[in-house]
């Protein structure tokens, strides 16, 4: 499972949960803009934005996971399993594989206007990356700094939401995960109001009593709620330091700690969890156990390069002893 995320403070950062039992050796990757990106069914792109985000590299291809682009455009891919469904090549269509979907759109695209007039025409064709990585069930949260959209690619087609929340989880489909919001319209950040019955006494013993009914466990439709009631509440400074504080703490309200998701005999974790300064163009991390925030900003790199760059994740605890 995971969780993706979209947050406004003086300027705009993009990130995500990533949760799963094993890693795929993933690195932050720069693209700098002469990167020869090359498609299946399209004509390749030699010239593009430069982005920079967590990718797997295979045959100096980069899988991207997440990322933004120069322009501050964003974009995750998350799991959607029995949801995703892609489709056969169809002509007169643009037809991009999943695998080929972010740099497609990082590429190319600064606004979500932008995104979505391109989204008329594209198929999401079922095209695998090679035998060691099938076709995965995917579905994303795209934003700029001033909205987000959610793609769906399902049995009746292409599916464009807006998204208001700037939160992406997994399952269910968009329009089931934001109805379900309605379950959760009494919540508040306030202390709650005696509804219950005239005759009955009521004591708030507790801070924090007005949010009680907010799930705290770690499926994917209780994580989107949580992390929609956190994000939406939440109040941080406008400083990068307060506001990349804030964003990992949104973030860690719906992480997941091992032990508490089996998967057969493994455990569920929050691999990594990332937090791009869109305008600037800074990729910062933590990883499950380095609770030090890690960044790479693509601006120190030569954007105008045809090669990739890449940075293996530092992955160790960073303890600033004292003694
Ligand atoms: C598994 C991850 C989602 C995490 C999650 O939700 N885990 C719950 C599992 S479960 O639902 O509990 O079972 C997703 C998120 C991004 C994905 C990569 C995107 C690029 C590339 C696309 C290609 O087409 C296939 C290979 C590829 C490297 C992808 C592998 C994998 O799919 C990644 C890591």
């Amino acid at each position: 499972m995971c969780t993706g995320l979209s947050f406004t403070t003086h300027d705009h950062y993009f990130g995500r949960n990533l949760d799963l039992e094993f890693s795929y050796n993933e690195t932050v990757t720069v693209i700098p803009r002469n990167f020869q990106f090359e498609f299946r069914k399209l004509a390749p792109l030699s010239t593009h934005f430069a982005m920079v985000g967590m990718a797997t590299i295979s045959d100096g291809y980069p899988l991207y996971y997440d990322g933004t682009n120069e322009k501050g455009l964003s974009m995750a891919g998350l799991n959607f399993p029995g949801n995703a469904d892609y489709k056969p090549e169809a002509h007169g269509k643009t037809n991009v594989a999943p695998f080929e979907f972010v740099p497609w759109v990082l590429g190319q695209f600064e606004t979500i206007a932008e995104v979505k007039a391109a989204l008329v025409d594209l198929n999401l064709v079922d095209i695998q990356f090679s035998e060691n990585f099938p076709l995965s069930p995917l579905h994303w949260i795209i934003s700029d700094k001033t909205q987000s959209i959610t793609v769906e690619s399902v049995k009746s087609g292409l599916r464009v939401y807006d998204n208001p929340y700037g939160v992406l989880t997994n399952n269910p489909t968009f329009d089931i995960q934001s109805f379900n919001m309605n379950n959760y319209m009494h919540l508040s950040i306030d202390p709650p109001e005696k509804n219950f019955s005239r005759e009955l006494e009521f004591d708030t013993y507790s801070r924090g009593m007005g949010a009680i009914g907010l799930p705290g466990d770690l499926s994917s439709a209780s994580r989107f709620a949580k992390a929609v009631f956190t994000k939406m509440n939440s109040v941080s400074g406008e400083s990068e330091s307060e506001s990349i504080s804030q964003f990992f703490q949104i973030l860690g309200s719906a992480a997941q700690q091992r032990g508490c998701v089996r998967i057969g005999d493994k455990f569920e974790i929050t691999i990594y969890s990332s937090c791009c300064n869109t305008d600037k163009g800074i990729y910062y991390y933590t990883t499950y156990e380095n609770s030090q925030i890690t960044g790479v900003d693509m601006r120190q790199e030569d954007l105008d390069a045809n090669d990739l760059v890449a940075y293996p994740l530092v992955k160790g605890q960073q303890i600033n002893m004292m003694n």
